[in-house]
């Protein structure tokens, strides 16, 4: 997957910060912003012959430590990381985004929520005033299969908007999850959001939901590249260091 220099100076920027001796336990994202996060901590870790345990959100997360000779942890093991670095669809000003654009935001979700920090790394575009300005694709949603029509139909009663069943580009049918589930993407009007904390609650409570890709306010902080290789570093100030 080729990575441009604003995700390479992202992860980069953000790898160097974070990753240190006092680090052991961290979980590891998907997409492709990850990649070059993965390799960047790879290198620091051999020169320097840390003792860093890798907690993956999904299969590309796993293959990807093991192809650069990290060491594999899971979450049955360890539910203590001492940080989640990850990839995000969109952020905005209030540190809440969107997640799972590449399908993993139930696991994503499971290893933020057991890191003592949880920061992203994007492409500076990702960087919004209000969520679904910048990622119209919608919210995604985990869905068990025989639940997905009722699921669809529930969220459109209770939340307005669209549902649509994600497709596969290279199979027929819905794409299916690391979990064999189906992803319903929820298109919101992103006008008519007054709370992001009781639309989570109110997908979460509709019956079938596995996870949603919406995090709210879980983010300490972010690290967004620019094309010309700077990076923005942005603290949520809801959060203590
Ligand atoms: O949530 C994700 C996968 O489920 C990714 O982290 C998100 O889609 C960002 O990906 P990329 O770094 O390729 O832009």
């Amino acid at each position: 997957m080729p990575v441009n220099l604003a995700k390479e100076s992202a992860a980069n920027a953000a790898v160097d910060e974070q990753i240190h001796n006092n680090i052991h336990i961290i979980g590891v994202g998907s997409g492709s912003t990850i990649v070059p996060a993965v390799k960047r901590i790879a290198e620091i870790v051999h020169k320097n012959n840390l003792d860093l345990i890798c907690v993956p959100t999904s299969l590309q997360a796993r293959e990807l430590i093991l192809s650069n000779g990290l060491k594999l942890g899971s979450l049955a093991e360890y539910q203590e990381l001492d940080l989640a670095i990850d990839g995000a669809d969109e952020v905005d000003e209030q540190f809440n985004c969107i997640k799972g654009g590449g399908g993993c935001q139930t696991q994503e979700k499971l290893v933020a929520v057991c890191a003592k920090r949880f920061i992203v790394v994007a492409d500076e575009k990702k960087w919004s005033p209000c969520l679904g300005t910048k990622w119209t694709k919608g919210i995604p949603i985990e869905v068990i299969p025989i639940a997905y029509k009722l699921t669809k139909k529930e969220i459109e009663k209770q939340l307005g908007g669209e549902v649509v069943v994600r497709e596969g580009t290279e199979k027929l049918g819905p794409v299916l999850t690391d979990q064999g589930n189906f992803i319903l993407d929820w298109k919101f009007d992103p006008l008519k959001i007054v709370n992001w904390f009781d639309v989570n609650r109110t997908l979460k409570l509709v019956p079938g939901v596995v996870e949603t890709g919406l995090f709210v306010n879980m983010i300490y902080k972010g690290y967004f590249g620019n094309s010309d290789g700077k990076v923005e570093i942005r603290t949520n100030p809801t959060m203590s260091s």
